[in-house]
This record gives structure tokens, sequence and C-alpha cells, in this order.
């Protein structure tokens, strides 16, 4: 990463030059909400890893191609070029995952990766796994030794644990013991939120890595109350408390290869957001890397942004890193109240609120 700074204060750089970042967890929905979402991504990253929790889920690898063309369709309309985006396609493991749709994922050269939803974590996970150790072991055999990551949505589902417990709970009740019984397998913990998850993948034996959102380094759970409930803010797994926040952004800044960049940017149409049972997740892809910027810089460690970002998620993924620079200009800029989204309108995180860094086009 280079830096210039010949009007701003010493420590401030009024540019940050680094590699074209990647996204390592995003969801670019389908139909009309595709389309309006993934010209977002594609202007800001050169890659992202694209979730498949659709209606119905992406399962086998003939689904996740023909997702990924509807991908590359929607992205022409936006008048990107097609070489400047590239969508990183997954699987949604189920307690029938065959082993031979591993081996034909990977012989895709398309599909790089396999999700795991315990059954009812999160939205769309109705088709999750019930019985990870048992029903999924040929699937997860098959992964271990081909190189295919697992992602992990971490967190357990019983009624009788804490909401904001969960995540804890589920890497004593699940990521050990499958991480025990399959040492080889590459595993990614998504989206994690919690000193206990972050500290774990820092002091962990073996092929582990995990994404960071930029929302989980930047707020707290008060962000969810300040004033009055604010749907927008709701993401699974929800906001913890400000130790937790300081220690993901400890992690984030650590220099360690373990921890890059997953925005988890999750699009749900305003009014299913604003609602008596509003739907989780947080819009960000409109304005990802100047949100972790604004991270990075509040924690004085900007010189860190660009491994994160930019080089530690490709490593763990055994692909090239990107090569084109992008340039973060230190201005001022106001985030929209609300975006086109199909028919109807999605809202971005942080909606109406200034923003110290801007990417430039
Ligand atoms: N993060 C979220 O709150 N929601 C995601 C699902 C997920 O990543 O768990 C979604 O698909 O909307
Ligand atoms: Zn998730
Ligand atoms: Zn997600």
């Amino acid at each position: 990463m280079e830096t210039s700074s010949p009007s701003a204060a010493a420590d401030t750089p009024a540019r940050l030059y680094i590699l074209r970042p990647d996204d390592w967890h995003l969801h670019l929905r389908d139909g009309d909400a595709l389309e309006a979402v993934v010209g977002h991504t594609a202007r800001q990253f050169a890659r992202a890893i694209v979730m498949p929790n659709l209606r119905p889920p992406v399962t086998t690898t003939e689904q996740a191609l023909a997702y990924r063309a509807r991908i590359m369709a929607a992205l022409a309309k936006t008048g990107i070029a097609a070489d400047r985006f590239t969508p990183l396609m997954t699987l949604y493991l189920t307690d029938n995952t065959p082993a031979d749709e591993i081996v034909r994922a990977h012989a895709s050269g398309m599909v790089h990766a396999v999700k795991l939803y315990p059954a009812g974590a999160t939205t769309n996970s109705d088709a999750g796994v019930t019985d990870l150790l048992g029903r999924c072991a040929p699937a997860l055999q098959a992964m271990e030794k081909v190189g295919m990551p697992l992602l992990v949505h971490g967190e357990v589902t019983d009624s009788d644990i804490d909401l904001f417990d969960r995540e804890k709970v589920f890497i004593d009740r699940v990521m050990i013991p499958l991480r025990k019984a399959f040492p080889g397998l590459k595993v990614v913990f998504e989206h994690i939120t919690t000193a206990d998850a972050a500290h774990y993948v820092r002091d962990a034996e073996g092929p582990i890595g995990a994404t960071i959102t930029a929302h989980h380094l930047l707020y707290n759970r008060n962000a969810l109350f300040i004033g009055g409930v604010r749907p927008h803010w709701y993401c699974l797994p929800v906001l913890k408390r400000e130790t937790h926040r300081q220690a993901l952004v400890e992690a984030a800044v650590s220099g360690s290869p373990r921890f890059f960049l997953g925005t988890d940017s999750a699009p749900h149409a305003r009014g299913l957001k604003e609602h008596a049972c509003g739907c989780a997740g947080c819009y960000t892809a409109l304005h990802a890397i100047e949100l972790y910027a604004q991270a990075f810089d509040l924690a004085g460690k900007l010189d860190k942004l660009e491994g994160f970002a930019s080089l530690f998620g490709a490593d763990f993924y055994g692909l090239p890193r990107s090569t084109e620079k992008v340039t973060l200009v230190r201005e001022d800029w106001t985030i929209p109240a609300e975006l086109p989204y199909g028919a109807t309108t999605v809202v971005p995180l942080a909606a109406g609120e200034s923003l110290p860094w801007r990417l430039e086009a």
C-alpha cells in the first residue's frame, strides 16, 4: 500500500492506494434484485464469493453455473465489462449432498466453496444441515480431499441458547468437533461477531480463516436501539457488545492472514426490513470499502487495510492476488437514503450519514 499526504495532516493521508479488494462473503440475490445490486459490488471489488441461499438454494454445480450465468447477464446490463468482476460460486450444503457433487463442483473451476447453514440459523436456511458429522461426512471428506473450503454460518439454533451466545456455543458444540473429525478441511468462520470467535480463529491449529463485516467493526449492539428500534442495523449474527467489537477490530488490523474482508452485504426490500418481523441483513455493497477504511482509520491502522481487503482472502482460497490498484480519497460524502431495488427500494447501512473516505471511480 502507498499513501501520499500533500495537504492533509502528517498522519492522515489524503489518498490511499490499495490493490483492488475482494469480497469473500456476499449475497447477490436473483432476478430484479440481482440486477439492482451487482453493479455496486462490481464497482468496488475484483471478485466475490457469492452465497447460495436463494429460494430454492443452490445445491448443485449445475445450479451454481446457471446462477453464475444470470449474474454475468445482470452485470452486462449495468454496462460494467465482464472482465472487471468475477463471481466465485458456492454450493449450499444439505444433509444429502453427495461426495460426487463436490468432485463435480471442484472440477468446474467455478465453484470455490461449500456453505454450511445450520437449519433455521438465518435468512433462507430452512434447507440447511441437521446432522453435520453424520449425514454430511461423505461431502466433508470429499472437500477435505480436493481442498474445497467449508464456509460456516457459526450459530447454534437451540431455543434455550441466548441469541447473543449462539456463536460462542457453536465453537464448542460444532466447530471444534468438526475440525477434529476433518483436520485437513479448510474452514472459514464467516462473519464473526465475538471475541470468542476471533480468539478461536487466531489460536486454532490447521487451515482456518474468518471473514469480518464492516458493520461488526464499526458498530456495537447499541446501534440497534439508538432513539428506537433501528431495523437496518439488524443482521445475523446480531451485533454484540462493545468488548466484542473491539476484539474484532484487533483481529482485523492485526495483520494476521487468517482474517479477511467479507461484507455479508445482504439486501432486503425496504418494506421487509421496516416490518413487524423484519428480515436480517445489512446492505453495504454500495459503500463497503469506504466503511472498512473508516474502521481501519479509527483504529489508526490504515496501513493494514490492504492485507485484510486485498491479499489474505485470495491467499486462503489459493487464488491469485489482484494486480490493479484502486484509490481511496479522504473526502466526506453522504450515504444515500435509499436505492432502487426492483419494484421497491433498499436502504443502505447508515443511510443519510457521512463517510470520510470515498472510492475513486
Ligand atoms: N447476514 C444476514 O443477516 N442475512 C443473510 C444471511 C446470512 O449471512 O446469515 C441474508 O441472506 O439475508
Ligand atoms: Zn450467515
Ligand atoms: Zn451472509
